[in-house]
């Protein structure tokens, strides 16, 4: 970490932790003033808002009005019970969200207690020694220190988009962006009284917008809630205008909109979302939008940046070779004399500080074989240096020797530049090439290098690389080595249905090696290059989007354009990067994927998944996980669906019959209180099918609640309405009895819904009674279930709360083999409606 081109200075120091700590009280945390938080109390309110709750209270004052004390009462205890749940419910999911800002707070290399360390960019103080680098965000006011510079984007303070370049001593401000460089720095304010907190500018996220799976959520929850309403009314006056009694009007349509009020759905959307988040944190994936996750199980290409993602980022220099001669580190120890001189050039045209892992490479081989030679120039000094650019794929540094009059300039870059700037002939070109395609065809990057001098050192330097008369030197090859864990992962992502896209600004010889090695489709049409791609306009390009799995040589911009060309055709684009340039791209995919510890802070900011821990791997976690939200999602709302048709149909029902009301307020809720924890607890804990990881993305304008879990639930809640109105019926005419009937009716229904639990746990066919052995809430769920059933069967208080009379034995037989009945229904259902 430390400079090696300061090495005479002695090293600035960093400041103790204990020194440290005092000015962190002194000073302030390096933060601005946050957004609002969600405290308990907020909580708490939110909680009581709900319409759950308002509708539990209007019941308890109309029984109150009808004197039935024991009925509010009981009421009482269920609205403190349904705020406990909510509660608990709310600050899991707003846990598990504090969890991973906590996570995604961005960090700084900071020299404390003489070691270099990643803290939180919260604790820097002034007087701190901070080092900045490519694709970071400033953490604080700074003072550039030693003689490295850095390009920085201003925009965010100054409007102006072009970077800027700074070097020592000058300040770079607080959240500005290094675009290119690596420097140390001093930090000078924090916190408010940086530039950007005087302005009072923040980087706070953008506010999340309802995703399109919480806006279908809200739009089904209002459509439910009126119908309900209306329904509800209508029961009240039917009721109110048949008998005359108002009261009980009112109390069956508020049973009535209770009993058709889904309002666990929102709850459990967000809970899944807010668990599988944290799920995934402990997977080490940070997902920074957290419906993405979900969107995850819908992409169905995948664009993945070459380097660093599949391979590691690691360079190491293999061969050099120049027309005269060759060198292979595997084949020899010590680098021939004739080769010197390109490699002396190859590390001049490179950063004294360097960040790109080329470059560090091209220095750590130097150190290896120049070591003691007169090719390394710690003394030559800087005058110019012309960067890369998307138009010339070069860069070019201009030094000045202490010996010599004439300036010296190193130049490398991609073959094809280094052959432009040194106006080589279409032969030597040639035979150059067929060159390089044998070094990028064993998977190595390949980079040429060529010199220049300039004589008159008293004149103004040209403005472009162009100009300089360079002289070709040779080619070095560097080996990057494809990720252990990737060819693997690529053949899961293929299996389950995703097309996978190498993106890289690489040479095409050298893509495609990489390609074959990791399984990717390599034939002759799987590939363009960025050339051929700027000739086609966006409706040619859609055209020569399918059986695309390689581009190459593209530019920071056109990875933008692929991805949407990919989404105007449909697709849904999960997309790789790490790089500064890579953030609008990361930004347009639907998935966008930074890489954590290696990425640029840009791309993590633009991103909406970060792999913490850099392995592709964890990317086909968060597949998996994606598919499993959404399918316990669905399931879950098959079971709601299921759940509501038969309480609806029984509170509904009856009272346009003209039979006894039913079910009253206190069956609606212990139905309630099963209902709620078990869709959120028991179905978010499912683990993913295999079957879901094979049957490929699911399509992107699918809904949520589409026709086949419709049809599924309807004819699961249908045939259940159907047995309970047989059954209450049946048992009615027997035993002569309104009470008997409506305890034998609620009775098959609980069971019914704990086997409703089972049955859409596992929507592979079979597997009825697994579901108890491997998830514990749902054995524990249909514990505590038939306790309550048998207590409020049981106990005599109890069964006159809930207008119950104690069954007669020949009861016992009927009401298994009406659950029995319904299972088997259950699990045949299961094979009509899968898609
Ligand atoms: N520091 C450098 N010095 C000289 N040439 C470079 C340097 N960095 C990149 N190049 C040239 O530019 C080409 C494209 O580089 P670029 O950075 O766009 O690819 P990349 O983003 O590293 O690859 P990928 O897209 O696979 O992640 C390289 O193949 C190389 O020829
Ligand atoms: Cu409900």
């Amino acid at each position: 970490m430390s400079s090696d081109a300061d090495s005479s200075r002695a090293p600035p120091e960093g400041l103790s932790s204990a020194t440290a700590h005092q000015a962190l009280q002194a000073h302030g945390a390096n933060e601005l003033p946050q957004g609002r938080q969600v405290g308990a109390w907020q909580l708490l309110l939110q909680v009581l808002r709900e319409p759950m709750l308002l509708l539990l209270l209007a019941c308890g004052a109309v029984y109150l009005m009808i004197g039935a004390r024991h009925e509010a009462l009981m009421l009482l205890f269920f609205v403190v019970v349904v705020i406990a749940l909510s509660y608990v419910q709310q600050r899991r999911s707003s846990r598990s969200l504090a969890a991973l800002r906590e996570l995604s707070s961005p960090r700084a290399q900071v020299l404390r207690d003489g070691r270099w360390q990643a803290l939180p960019s919260r604790e820097l103080v002034p007087g701190d020694l901070v080092q900045i680098a490519e694709g970071g965000r400033v953490p604080a006011d700074l003072q550039l220190l030693g003689t490295a510079s850095v390009s920085l984007d201003e925009s965010m303070l100054t409007g102006e988009s072009v970077a800027v370049h700074k070097s020592a001593p000058a300040q770079v401000f607080s959240g500005t962006l290094v675009t290119a460089g690596l420097c140390q720095a001093r930090v000078m304010a924090t916190g408010p009284n940086s530039a950007l907190g005087r302005i009072g500018a923040s980087l706070q996220a953008l506010p999340d917008a309802p995703t399109p799976i919480e806006r279908e959520t809200a739009r089904v929850v209002r459509r439910v809630a009126s119908i309900g309403l209306a329904l509800a009314a209508l029961l009240t006056l039917t009721h109110g205008l048949a008998n005359g009694d108002w009261l009980h009007g009112l109390l069956a349509g508020l049973t009535l909109a209770m009993a058709i009020l889904p309002e666990e759905l929102p709850v459990v959307l967000t809970l899944f979302f807010s668990l599988g988040a944290w799920r995934l944190a402990r997977e080490r994936v940070l997902v920074r939008q957290l419906p993405a996750v979900e969107m995850l199980g819908a992409a169905s290409v995948l664009c993945v940046d070459k380097t660093g993602t599949l391979t590691v980022n690691q360079m190491q220099l293999q061969r050099l070779w120049s027309e005269q001669a060759a060198y292979r580190r595997d084949q020899a120890t010590a680098l021939p004399d004739s080769l010197h001189e390109l490699l002396e050039y190859a590390v001049l045209a490179s950063h004294r500080q360097a960040f790109d892992p080329m470059e560090q490479a091209l220095r750590g081989a130097a150190q290896d074989w120049l070591a003691g030679t007169e090719h390394l120039h710690a003394d030559w000094q800087l005058v110019e240096d012309y960067p890369l650019s998307p138009a010339l794929l070069a860069m070019s540094r201009v030094w000045r020797s202490p010996d010599q009059r004439s300036l010296l300039i190193a130049a490398k870059g991609a073959p094809e530049a280094i052959f432009d700037l040194c106006h080589l002939d279409a032969t030597r070109i040639e035979t150059l090439n067929q060159q390089v395609s044998l070094l990028a065809a064993d998977g190595l990057r390949v980079l040429g290098v060529a010199r220049a001098q300039f004589a008159a050192a008293d004149e103004a330097l040209p403005p472009i690389q162009h100009d300089f008369d360079f002289e070709f030197l040779g080619l070095v090859a560097l080996a990057d080595p494809v990720r252990a864990d990737v060819p693997e992962a690529i053949a899961a992502c293929r299996a389950a249905g995703l097309r996978v896209m190498m993106i890289t600004g690489d040479h095409p010889a050298t893509a495609l090696a990489i390609a074959r090695q990791i399984g990717l489709a390599s034939e002759p049409g799987a590939l363009i290059s960025g050339s051929e791609l700027a000739l086609l306009d966006d409706a040619a390009l859609r055209a020569r989007l399918p059986g695309l799995s390689i581009c190459c040589r593209v530019q920071p911009e056109q990875k933008l354009r692929i991805v949407q060309a990919l989404r105007a055709s449909g697709e849904v684009v999960a997309m790789t990067g790490d790089g500064v340039n890579d953030a609008p791209a990361l930004k347009a995919a639907d998935i966008g994927v930074a890489m954590g510890s290696r990425g640029s802070e840009v791309a993590r900011e633009a991103a909406d998944l970060v792999l913490l821990g850099d392995d592709f791997g964890s990317l086909l976690t968060a597949l998996r996980y994606g598919r499993r939200i959404q399918l316990n999602l669905r399931k879950a709302i098959v079971f709601v669906l299921a759940v509501h048709v038969p309480i609806v149909g029984l509170s509904l029902l009856p009272v346009l019959l003209g039979w006894p009301m039913l079910l009253m307020p206190v069956h609606i809720l212990f139905l309630q209180l099963i209902i709620d924890p078990a869709c959120s607890a028991i179905f978010e804990r499912e683990p993913l099918e295999p079957a879901a990881m094979r049957a490929g993305p699911r399509k992107l304008d699918a809904k949520l609640f589409d026709a086949a879990l419709l049809r599924r639930g309807l004819l699961q809640g249908g045939g259940l309405l159907l047995l309970l109105l047989a059954g209450y019926a049946l048992t009615r005419h027997w035993s002569g009895s309104d009470a008997v009937a409506r305890s034998f009716c609620f009775a098959l229904l609980v069971l019914s819904v704990i086997g409703l639990l089972m049955a859409n746990r596992l929507w592979q066919p079979g597997g009825f009674w697994r579901g108890l052995a491997s998830n514990a809430a749902l054995r524990w769920m249909a514990l505590g279930t038939l306790l309550m059933l048998a207590a409020a069967l049981g106990l005599p208080g109890l069964r006159q709360l809930f207008a119950f009379a104690a069954l007669p034995t020949q009861a016992w037989p009927a009401l298994a083999a009406g659950a029995a009945l319904a299972a088997a229904g259950f699990a045949l259902s299961k094979r009509v409606g899968s898609r």
